[in-house]
């Protein structure tokens, strides 16, 4: 019963009103079962047909769809190796469809069909940042404004998963083809529980992965040390990309830096921030703006987890439209194939070059060599050492933390 109130709280019902028809509870009852059957799924995605296939991703494949109530959803169909049993299962979807924001895709429900477990979402009908971003000549339409509109965006949806919602989620895998803009262009977080469906002991899957390499905090990737300043550092590299019009891992940069977050700082330090600029935007008036913007992002990357802002102080900065950040002091950004230590002072990682010139471990299996953004997965066997205290980088990967 009380669960029930909690809901109708929202919904402006409250419990204090008088007159609440039994028909009222009934069908807030019925919202909170979030339960698809599978006949109307199949008749919404006209039984998963392929030319309604939207994507294949890591979990599964994903369908647009059209209910009988004129919603317009996009159906996930979980790979089959999900061995997680039907109740945890159920409860997991009822916990993250009540994770609502504007910023973050909306969960509707769920269906379990013999072996099949499938998720709807809300559909997000512009496609991904990844698909209108890094194109060039880039459309006229997305202009700074509405580029900064988007990184705002994302850094609330992002604020409320860490610090908003019923638990604190821990994305894992913040990246362009995770952020759908709806029509009017606002940005959604997708793909942001997946994990949580997965158990952790799981053996791995070919196609899942951990995160996507040119993403990934650096502490992260090396050493397995998860914290939300991972999706603080993911965040400002999506941020750099959208900026410059180039992908963190493309090695089309006529410079000499290892990649997109190198090279920026690089330039931030010659003064030269602004000649990352993409070339429509570089036209734009808002050369203060776009430089804070450059400085979020380059404070996100930091290599020391502990020098990046929190996203309520990152969603601050952006919001603020005068002054610079010029009193904050940036050091040099995570970089893959960099060796990382523990802090001799507390918890926490500093890179071996935040005192000294760059040092590259042995190992390069996450550098970015192929131009492509490469999606890491990790084996059984190739478990990344964990230190005391860190949560281990998982088989299955990305599951959130929840505090
Ligand atoms: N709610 C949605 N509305 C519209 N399109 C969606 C929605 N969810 C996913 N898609 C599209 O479906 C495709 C597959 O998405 P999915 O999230 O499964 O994989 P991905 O992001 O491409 O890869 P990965 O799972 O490895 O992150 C993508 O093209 C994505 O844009």
């Amino acid at each position: 019963m009380n669960f029930v109130m909690n809901l109708l709280k929202p919904l402006k019902l409250g419990s204090g009103k008088e007159g609440q028809s039994e028909e009222d509870w009934n069908q807030i009852a019925a919202q909170e079962q979030k339960h698809f059957s599978f006949e109307s799924l199949v008749a919404a995605t006209k039984d998963f047909h392929h030319t309604h296939k939207l994507g294949q991703g890591g979990f599964g494949s994903v369908y647009r769809g059209k209910l009988n109530d004129g919603r317009e959803i996009a159906v996930k169909k979980l790979s089959l190796t999900s061995i997680q049993g039907k109740k945890e299962f159920v409860n997991e979807v009822k916990l993250l469809a009540r994770v609502q924001h504007r910023n973050v895709v909306n969960l509707l429900g769920y269906c379990i069909h013999g072996e099949e477990k499938l998720l709807v979402y809300e559909y997000v009908i512009n496609q991904s940042l990844e698909k209108h971003f890094f194109k060039s000549p880039r459309k006229e339409e997305l202009n700074w404004k509405r580029l900064h509109d988007i990184i705002s965006g994302i850094a609330k949806g992002l604020l409320y998963l860490h610090e908003e919602s019923h638990s604190c989620i821990i994305h894992r895998d913040i990246k362009a083809s995770n952020i759908l803009l709806d029509e009017k262009w606002v940005p959604k977080i997708a793909d942001f529980g997946m994990a949580r469906l997965f158990p952790e002991n799981q053996t791995h899957v070919n196609t899942r992965i951990v995160g996507t390499s040119g993403y990934m905090a650096p502490e992260y990737m090396m050493h397995g040390y998860l914290s939300k300043a991972a999706d603080v550092f993911s965040f400002g590299v999506v941020v750099l990309e959208l900026i410059s019009g180039r992908r963190n891992s493309s090695i089309n940069l006529d410079v000499d830096a290892h990649n997109l977050v190198d090279w920026a700082y690089k330039q931030y330090k010659k003064g030269r921030s602004l000649e990352i600029v993409e070339r429509t935007l570089a036209a734009s008036e808002a050369t203060d703006q776009i430089a804070k913007c450059i400085q979020v992002g380059l404070l996100c990357v930091q290599s020391n987890p502990k020098l990046r802002p929190d996203m309520g102080r990152v969603v601050v900065m952006l919001s603020r439209k005068h002054g610079t950040l010029d009193d904050l002091q940036i050091s040099r950004p995570g970089l893959p194939g960099v060796r990382y230590r523990r802090s001799h002072h507390g918890q926490g990682y500093s890179s071996a070059s935040d005192s000294q010139s760059l040092s590259h471990s042995t190992s390069n299996t996450y550098g970015s060599s192929s131009g492509v953004s490469t999606r890491t997965t990790t084996t059984t066997s190739g478990t990344p050492s964990t230190p005391a205290g860190a949560t281990p980088a998982r088989d299955r990967g990305k599951r959130p933390m929840v505090s």
